[in-house]
């Protein structure tokens, strides 16, 4: 018994009734065929759960749960032949480096010693917004900017090394990230369709994708030759150098061996998942703050209530006493999920899924999009309400799989806990300084809510607000 689906044509499949949004169509689709679906992404047979049930199920169940997406120019490309970990096969590779990034990136340790960081830069954030807000009071500033200077700013710093803002600069990380995000996250011809790469090279989408990878790669090299250079391998100051010191050691016959692949997968999945998902959470949230000003003040006031006037500055100790904040955070979570088809998975095995029988073999996507929006788990589910978190006990850890930010199980972002931290930090020091106004003429129904991107789902106009500095 397989599950229901909109009649395909031959060879693409689906494809044709696919818009720029994946997330959307399907969601679109699954109104009329149901929360299990098959659709043929070209001759690719393709599962699509859309329910808290079905997700739970995939999610909870390990033995069929594994995830590559089939081998695509981007997603290939960018990976570094799947050596990394977000797109790489269940395995021995996936479970090294997964290992490595949670011992080296991710232990409760790092959590702790890199909190410095963390407070530097949302502190550097502050000064920054404070200095617009001074200079040229009535003047907006691009939220857009600051926050993901922020962000990246703190992942870099982290992973990449203490000087690394010193010899790149933002600009230069912001238009990687982004072309590069675009390029492994687009769908190719050579994904579903037989021979489809001569059409991907005909279109031209493949040099593009080659170009943008390669000026990935080069960044990468500049980053991997600063600390070849400073002497850095030795002193395991970050997770590069860890790695470069595994590279350079002799490895017994039959033991895991750490290559130059792998160490450019792990920084592509530190750069793109951790620097966007981050930076897109915390500027959907300014967006819906905006737009609903009663909860802004609400916010506002509970925030500064708990914390008191005249801080100098925000610390990571202040993140436990704001309760609505993480409310307000995991209601643009359920409606913005940055990435909302999570990782695609395959079965291992012939599996069931909600009574469907579904083979060996098949892709399988999760639309948390839907779930997010799903009026059996949530009563009106268009709005913005951030209450509907007061007294319940849903959060977004993985638990609960009717809101899933951070996907669920086996794959799990291993990156939740920091992401988290950041997301939190720099709302929280936006929301205590500044009052935020629109520019001169707007009103909260001209913000615009366009999408954009592939993989991972952001804003696509820049958020531009007034800041003023609050005075007690
Ligand atoms: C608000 C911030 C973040 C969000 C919303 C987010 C979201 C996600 C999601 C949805 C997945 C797929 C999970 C699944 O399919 O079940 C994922 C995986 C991943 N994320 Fe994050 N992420 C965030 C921050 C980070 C950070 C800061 C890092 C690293 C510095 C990171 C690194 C990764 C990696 C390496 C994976 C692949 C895990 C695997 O396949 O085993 N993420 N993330």
């Amino acid at each position: 018994k397989l599950p229901p689906g909109p009649k395909g044509l031959p060879i693409i499949g689906n494809l044709h009734q696919f818009g720029r949004f994946l997330h959307k169509s399907l969601h679109k689709i699954s109104q009329e065929y149901g929360p299990v679906m098959l659709l043929h992404f070209g001759v690719v047979p393709v599962i699509i759960v859309s329910s808290k049930e079905g997700a739970e199920e995939v999610l909870k169940t390990h033995d069929l749960e594994t995830c590559s997406r089939p081998k695509t120019v981007g997603s290939g490309l960018f990976t570094y032949n799947f050596k990394d970990i977000g797109f790489a096969p269940y395995g021995e590779n996936w479970r090294e480096m997964r290992k490595i990034a949670v011992s080296e990136l991710f232990s409760q340790k790092k959590l702790k010693s890199f909190r410095y960081i963390r407070e530097d830069e949302s502190q550097l954030l502050v000064r920054k917004v404070s200095k617009s807000a001074l200079e040229t009071p009535t003047s907006s500033v691009n939220l857009r900017k600051v926050i993901f200077t922020f962000a990246a700013s703190i992942i870099c710093r982290l992973s990449f090394g203490q000087n690394f803002c010193d010899f790149v600069d933002m600009e230069t990380v912001e238009e990687l990230v982004l072309e590069s995000e675009t390029n492994l996250g687009s769908l190719a011809f050579a994904d579903f369709l037989p021979a489809g790469w001569i059409i991907d090279r005909i279109s031209g989408q493949h040099s593009t994708v080659m170009k943008a990878f390669s000026k990935l790669t080069n960044f990468f090299e500049l980053v991997i030759d600063d600390h070849l250079k400073s002497g850095k391998i030795e002193d395991h100051s970050d997770i590069i150098s860890v790695m470069l010191d595994m590279i350079n050691k002799p490895t017994e016959v039959g033991s895991y061996k750490v290559t130059d692949d792998h160490l450019k997968g792990l920084m592509s999945d530190v750069f793109l998942a951790g620097v966007n998902a981050g930076s897109i959470t915390m500027i959907w949230t300014m967006t819906e703050l905006s737009r609903h000003p009663r909860v802004m003040r609400k916010l506002q006031e509970e925030i500064r209530a708990a914390l008191g006037p005249n801080k100098e500055k925000i610390t990571e100790e202040d993140l436990e006493k704001v309760e609505y904040l993480k409310m307000v955070i995991e209601e643009a979570f359920r409606l913005h999920p940055p990435a909302p088809l999570l990782l695609p998975r395959l079965t291992m095995s012939d599996i069931n899924i909600q009574g469907y029988s579904i083979p060996k073999n098949t892709m399988i996507q999760i639309n948390t999009y839907t779930i997010g929006r799903d009026p059996k788990n949530w009563t009106k589910p268009d709005e913005f309400i951030p209450e509907r978190f007061v007294d319940n006990p849903i959060e977004y850890k993985g638990q609960h799989f009717e809101l899933l930010p951070f996907g669920a199980g086996r794959r799990v972002c291993p990156g939740m806990a920091t992401g988290i931290t950041i997301v939190e930090l720099g709302l929280l020091s936006l929301l205590y300084f500044f009052d935020w106004s629109l520019p001169n003429g707007m009103t909260t129904k001209d913000i615009d809510m366009e999408e954009d991107g592939a993989f991972v789902i952001a804003k696509k106009v820049s958020l531009e607000l007034v800041p003023t500095l609050h005075r007690w």
